[in-house]
């Protein structure tokens, strides 16, 4: 049953009650929005006093910043519960409810009553106790009388809608097995904004069952276009902060998304569920202080995402540790000539190979083997140009051979000396060179001798070539899990800064000390000096203990940090990763907790993947749960029959998610040639829109179509849509001109497909674009044709609708 004061006629009875009802839910959820600004006045209250407090010992500075951060967080949290703080009310059968309540409230947040025993005013949507608000069926009812959603705007209470959950009553809530469906269908009929919004009141069962999965091992989401993969990953993170909080502040979650414009359209609804603890990031970010912002071919990037990628690394390290062929001279200062022979350089790259530690770090083993040699050399020429120039003095009858005749400190000083020479460290380097990531990544891609070596028996001469560039070109988002593969590879020999900043710290703190005894020595100084010192030492301290503190922080210092582990990762669209993505994600998440959120049949990169089983044997064998999501809330059937034909002709055994509703607009398909094309999409474009505002007032509108159109089309809709915000970034504007591979994930009140067919032809994956690109619609669909269409898309249905 449905009551919007808006749409109620007045003077019914019926209008009457759901009045009265309205009006005392309206009196409850002004309490709570009273209990939440007390909480939020008292949280703001401790987080003034707790700034303006200072001094004192270093254990009360350091309570003093743990309680700033407590309150700050707390703060951040009330505030972004402000919209929608209470959505559900559950009536227990009698005596069925917790703590014998009859009735409960869920919302965003918990909020207790203080004065009557901490009784709970509000529960946590992702407590315990609110599950039953996601589950609870007419059929399976869990001790529940009525479910009620509240819908509000700002501070009013707008509408409710209520469902009976009576064994038999309602047969209606057997629909696709749906929870509150007047709720859920007056969200799903929303205008789009360009931003996702968060379902927390309207999540359906089998949603809930994925949020709240246990954390451990590797979770695989599998489900069609529109199932919610991405609201349930986001809701799952809130969850599982919220559920095991003490076990990832620390470590962090990780959200990977698959580009940039993807993580602006969900960027709001963590913050929007309370949680900014959690890094959000594209693959092509995950290596600090790189920009990847290069493109490279799909072929190019689908060699660079193979798994023997790996291999042609490890070759190019060893290709760099390198002996000469026969003799190395090393010029020292003082016109000395040393040398390095073949085979003495062998037995120290062996040696430093034992080691098995990265090329950076094993190179101390082979730096040190050869000083070792070239001071032994030095030495003993040394020792012979002595003794040659000294007169033969026979040993007397009493007198021994007192050895040589330098000792020990003189070879260490002698060697220091050379590990000091330019021309040593021109040769050391030159055999077994001390290398960045992106050094190395740099040579080999812009040196065809140098790829071939480390691609032979893995690349064709065809392909290695193809990934030969110009030297200073731009780093693409393929080549950031290369780089890191090769950090770990390299390594990084950090024993000296290691060193310098444990000396420097000690200084400071003996300093510190020095001066906080001087001053309390001296009658003449004042306390308010000593304080001041004394704060010196407690910033120490506190810096220290910082480090283990924090989820917001924890998410801050992963993002500077290549080698951090994350307590939980989620990967959005995980069907795109390349078996290189996955290497540099596993690396990142050694505890294997993750949510992997995809759809095998959307796959468009040809790096991609059409088997979880392939991608996630490697790391974790069989050990993998599956759960999958089948019915589709962003498409309507109609929409949705299209699309269904394409995704049989790209295999006839998968079967997509079935609409959760129907928007009664038929697609239409028109026809169009390479000339009148941008200025038919453009007309289409504006009676779309027009449509869009006749039924709803307006909405977001995309024209999808394949890249060499793009800035075609762009610029022709830019002439007239200047002012409704033309942008082909996708950046939130009324209508956006993409390919397919960046509409990923996103959603549009209206969109028109240009040349599906090229969109077919365009790729090896180009059938799964097209299924991409016709499930992108809340609303309506347009699909136009630059020459035959694809069988899929002829069919006889489809084509009685178009207007032409
Ligand atoms: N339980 C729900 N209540 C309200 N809206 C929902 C619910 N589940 C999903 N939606 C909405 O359906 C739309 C599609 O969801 P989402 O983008 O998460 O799907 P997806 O499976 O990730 O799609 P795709 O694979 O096509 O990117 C979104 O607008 C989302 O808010």
């Amino acid at each position: 049953m449905t009551f919007d004061p808006q749409t109620v006629k007045p003077n019914s009875r019926l209008d009457e009650a759901k009045r009265a009802e309205i009006t005392a839910e309206q009196a409850y959820v002004s309490t709570l929005y009273e209990r939440l600004d007390a909480e939020r006045e008292l949280a703001d209250r401790r987080l003034t006093e707790a700034l303006r407090s200072s001094g004192g010992p270093p254990q009360a500075a350091a309570e003093r910043e743990a309680a700033t951060a407590t309150y700050s967080d707390r703060l951040a949290q009330l505030k972004s519960v402000e919209q929608g703080l209470c959505f559900g009310r559950l009536d227990f059968a009698d005596g069925d409810g917790p703590d014998d309540e009859s009735t409960m409230y869920i919302g965003r947040v918990g909020l207790f009553d203080e004065s009557d025993d901490y009784r709970p005013l509000l529960i946590d949507w992702r407590a315990p106790a609110a599950r039953p608000f996601y589950l609870a069926t007419a059929a399976s009812p869990e001790g529940i009388r009525r479910r009620r959603h509240i819908r509000s705007l700002s501070r009013r209470v707008v509408g409710i809608d209520d469902e009976v959950l009576d064994l038999g009553a309602d047969e209606h809530t057997d629909h696709l097995g749906l929870a509150g469906e007047a709720a859920l269908l007056s969200a799903l009929e929303r205008r789009r904004t360009g931003e996702m919004s968060d379902i927390v009141s309207t999540i359906q069962a089998e949603q809930d069952r994925i949020i709240r999965a246990d954390m451990n091992g590797v979770l695989v989401v599998q489900g069609g276009p529109g199932t919610g993969k991405t609201a349930v990953a986001l809701h799952r993170a809130a969850y599982l902060l919220y559920t095991y909080r003490r076990q990832l502040t620390t470590r962090g979650v990780l959200v990977v998304g698959p580009n940039s414009t993807f993580l602006r359209y969900i960027g709001q609804v963590l913050p929007s569920l309370g949680e900014t603890g959690v890094l959000l990031s594209t693959i092509g970010e995950l290596f600090p202080g790189l920009a990847a912002a290069g493109l490279d071919t799909p072929e190019v990037a689908e060699i660079k995402g193979r798994i023997g990628m790996a291999d042609v690394l490890a070759q190019a390290v060893r290709d760099r540790q390198i002996v000469p062929e026969t003799v190395l001279e090393v010029p020292v200062e003082g016109g000395e000539v040393l040398t390095l022979d073949r085979r003495t350089c062998e037995r120290a790259r062996a040696k430093a190979r034992e080691t098995l530690r990265p090329h950076n770090v094993a190179r101390r083993v082979f730096v040190d083997r050869l000083l070792d040699a070239l001071a032994d050399q030095s030495v003993r020429r040394l020792e012979s140009s002595v003794l040659d120039d000294l007169p033969e003095v026979p040993l007397a009858d009493d007198e021994v051979d007192s050895g040589p005749m330098l000792d020990a400190r003189d070879f260490a000083t002698i060697r220091q000396e050379l590990a000091e020479d330019a021309a040593v460290q021109a040769a050391l380097q030159s055999l077994w060179p001390k290398l960045t990531p992106q050094e190395l990544l740099s040579d080999l891609l812009t040196d065809a001798e140098r790829l071939a070596s480390a691609a032979r028996g893995v690349l064709t001469e065809e392909e290695w070539r193809s990934l030969l560039r110009r030297p200073g070109a731009l780093w693409t988002p393929a080549d950031v899990p290369l780089l890191d593969e090769l950090a770990e590879l390299l390594g990084e020999d950090d024993t000296e800064a290691r060193a310098r900043r444990e000396r420097q710290r000690r200084e400071e703190r003996a300093y510190a000390e020095g001066v906080l005894h001087v001053l309390e020595q001296d009658d003449e100084i004042i306390d308010e000096e000593i304080v001041r010192v004394r704060d010196v030492l407690d910033a120490e301290l506190l810096a220290e203990r910082q480090e283990a503190r924090s989820d917001l922080t924890a998410a801050q210092r992963a993002a500077l940090d290549r080698s951090w582990t994350f307590g939980h990762v989620i990967v959005d669209e995980a069907q795109e990763l390349s078996e290189m993505d996955w290497r540099l994600l596993m690396r990142r998440c050694p505890s294997r907790s993750m949510t992997l959120v995809g759809d095998v049949s959307q796959t468009g990169s040809a790096a991609g993947t059409s088997s979880w089983d392939r991608v996630l044997r490697p790391y974790v064998g069989d050990r993998w749960r599956l759960r999958e999501l089948t019915v589709n809330y962003r498409t309507p059937a109609e929409i949705m029959d299209l699309a269904s034909a394409v995704l049989a002709e790209l295999d006839a055994g998968l079967s997509a998610p079935k609409s959760v509703r129907e928007s009664g607009v038929r697609p239409w398909r028109r026809s169009s040639s390479p000339e009148a094309l941008a200025a038919d999409v453009r007309r289409w474009v504006d009676e779309e829109l027009e449509a869009l505002t006749a039924e709803r007032g307006g909405g977001t509108l995309a024209v999808l179509c394949p890249e060499s159109l793009e800035g075609g089309l762009a610029a022709e809709l830019a002439k007239t849509q200047a002012t409704a915000g033309v942008d082909d970034t996708g950046d939130n504007p009324r209508v956006s001109v993409l390919t397919v591979s960046r509409s990923k994930g996103l959603e549009f009140d209206a969109v028109i497909v240009v040349d599906p067919e090229g969109i077919a032809s365009g790729s090896q994956r180009g059938l799964n674009d097209v299924y991409v690109a016709l499930t992108r619609a809340t609303q309506r669909l347009g699909i136009v044709h630059t020459g035959t269409p694809m069988p899929a898309l002829s069919g006889e249905q489809s084509a009685s609708s178009a207007a032409g």
